[in-house]
């Protein structure tokens, strides 16, 4: 007799820091995985780059990696029945039209390099009217800025534009170009929940918005530039195939941005339901159902997911260090090789010892939208050691995600009851045990983790019919919970609170005085080569 016929849905998880290809089975257990780091580039202070075609190198070299071990373990390639795609979101890519060549390193959505322009746009023509557009208020992190910085500052960049051939991509969009061979099949693609992170969208209409495109022209005009078409996270049509490699052939049939993805996997399809991923950075999403939460208390309206023409709305609390923070201890302070002994060095202390760290590396994300902060540490004194910065590392995730759910209630009325959690800084129990008691509800994190990559694969997996329903999902990734419970002192969680509060407050204005220094330097080398000119004219 036959056996049952196996059933695999590939997924591609492209972040911030490395790329991975998985292989699902049915029940949503990943059955072989590929890992791979890539370079981040960091020219200058607040500066932070990728390069597009290393990205496309590394995901390419996960599919052949996790295939081997596929089919090392006794299974058929042709079970694969999809591929979906999941990525980092807002980091932009441009290339030209005619040759598929990116004409710039990727400029990466932690990258504070635009903030000039997120004021001067806001100088110029107002912050209030972008929320209820995009979902987004002006900020150095959507990728609007982003283009903007790449036509003013890239000559090359702007040839091309001039010339009318230039293309304009998030890593979703340059992915499903790349992989389907470029130019010559000249796949141009992005779904709802990319898009809504550029500025670009209208977040009702899930189509361009003619008033953002204007309002965000600048110096250029934005309808000059090929974005690509917007169409549903879950096709079996639009994303074309791969064009090389070991599942040459293999129809790519779901798209989701990373954050998205992971509240996919955590299967959170109903209103009601959320997310924390504390991966690079750290981001909560709250589904809210069909319709839009046009945020007032600082949090982003992004598309949960568009399986079917029905879009899901999600408000959205992003945090820009979470990880990073974690790898900036190992590879800037030189505290570690490996980041679980990051959260060792933590433990050997019992508290912060008074320590907070704002970790504003790239301003301060939500709720706060500070732009002109850098990381600053506050209550050093002859007690602190290396334990309590680790400590306050971890802690400063947690006191974000804190004010985040404050936040969210108040703009949904609601309140949790569980957060779901899942990304590589939830397997610290500390920093997960942390977050449960500065928000007094139980941390609930599942046994795979892979939440992101499998949120990719259902989307895919809908679109090929290997799951038909939510329904069906249900059971998936149940089994083995942990669940970490408040057990800090109502009193004693809520002076934390305060005393984070308080050294945000304080790291406000930080690079607005920098600037002001700049100036007097400017102003100082201009008096000089004076007394300079006035000196050599004396001695002629
Ligand atoms: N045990 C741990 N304690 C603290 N941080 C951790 C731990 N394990 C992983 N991390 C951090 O998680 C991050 C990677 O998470 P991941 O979800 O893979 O991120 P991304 O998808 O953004 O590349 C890294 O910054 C790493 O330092
Ligand atoms: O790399 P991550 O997982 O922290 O996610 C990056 C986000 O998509 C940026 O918005």
């Amino acid at each position: 007799m036959a056996g049952k016929e196996e059933v695999f849905v590939g997924s591609i998880d492209q972040g911030t820091t490395s790329s991975r290809f998985l292989i699902f089975d049915t029940a949503g257990e990943p059955v072989a995985v590929h890992q791979e780091e890539f370079t981040q580039i960091y020219p200058n202070p607040g500066w932070h780059e990728h390069d597009p075609e290393e990205i496309v190198r590394s995901v390419e070299n996960c599919i052949e990696g996790a295939l081997k071990i596929f089919e090392k373990d006794g299974h058929s390639k042709d079970s694969i029945k999809a591929i979906g795609i999941t990525n980092q979101r807002e980091t932009t890519v441009v290339w030209d039209t005619t040759t598929g060549e990116a004409l710039h390193n990727a400029i990466v959505w932690t990258d504070t390099r635009t903030a000039g322009i997120a004021r001067e746009l806001k100088a110029q023509k107002g912050s209030d009217k972008t929320m209820n557009i995009c979902g987004e208020p002006i900020s150095s992190y959507p990728s609007a800025t982003k283009l903007l910085w790449l036509l003013k500052n890239v000559e090359k960049v702007r040839k091309v534009y001039e010339a009318g051939n230039l293309a304009f991509g998030t890593i979703d969009t340059w992915l499903t170009y790349k992989l389907n061979g470029g130019p010559e099949k000249n796949i141009f693609v992005s779904d709802p929940t990319n898009a809504s992170r550029t500025m670009f969208m209208d977040i009702r209409k899930l189509q361009y918005s003619d008033e953002m495109l204007e309002f965000l022209s600048y110096e250029f005009d934005l309808k000059k530039v090929h974005m690509p078409k917007i169409v549903r996270s879950a096709d079996k049509e639009v994303y074309g195939k791969l064009s090389s490699g070991p599942l040459k052939g293999f129809p790519i049939m779901g798209c989701l941005g990373d954050q998205s993805a992971a509240l996919v996997g955590q299967k959170g399809f109903e209103a009601g339901s959320a997310k924390n991923t504390y991966g690079t950075g750290c981001f909560l999403l709250y589904n809210t159902g069909d319709k839009p939460i046009i945020s007032t208390h600082g949090l982003l309206t992004t598309v949960a997911f568009d399986f079917d023409g029905k879009p899901v709305y999600a408000l959205e609390g992003s945090i820009a260090v979470a990880g990073s923070g974690v790898k900036f201890l190992m590879n800037n302070l030189g505290f570690s090789q490996a980041s679980h002994k990051i959260t060792e060095l933590a433990e050997s202390v019992p508290d912060n010892g008074g320590l907070v760290f704002v970790t504003a590396f790239s301003g301060l994300f939500a709720p706060y939208w500070i732009d002109d902060a850098h990381g600053t540490m506050f209550g050093i004194t002859h007690h602190t050691e290396r334990g309590h910065i680790a400590r306050a590392t971890l802690e400063a995730v947690c006191f974000q995600t804190k004010a985040i759910l404050d936040a969210m209630q108040k703009d949904s009325g609601h309140a949790l009851k569980e957060l779901k959690v899942d990304g590589g800084m939830s397997n610290s129990a500390l920093c997960m045990q942390t977050q449960a008691d500065l928000v007094g509800i139980p941390i609930v994190r599942p046994k795979m983790r892979e939440t992101t990559a499998l949120g990719a694969a259902i989307a895919a997996g809908f679109a090929s019919g290997v799951w038909k329903s939510f329904d069906e999902l249900r059971e998936v990734n149940t089994v083995g919970e942990t669940v970490f419970e408040a057990k800090m002192e109502k009193g004693e969680s809520e002076r934390m609170f305060k005393r984070w509060g308080r050294a945000v407050q304080m790291s406000k204005g930080w690079l607005a005085e920098e600037e002001e220094l700049e100036g007097h330097q400017e102003e100082a080398r201009e008096i000089k080569e004076s007394i300079k000119e006035d000196e050599s004219g004396a001695s002629k």
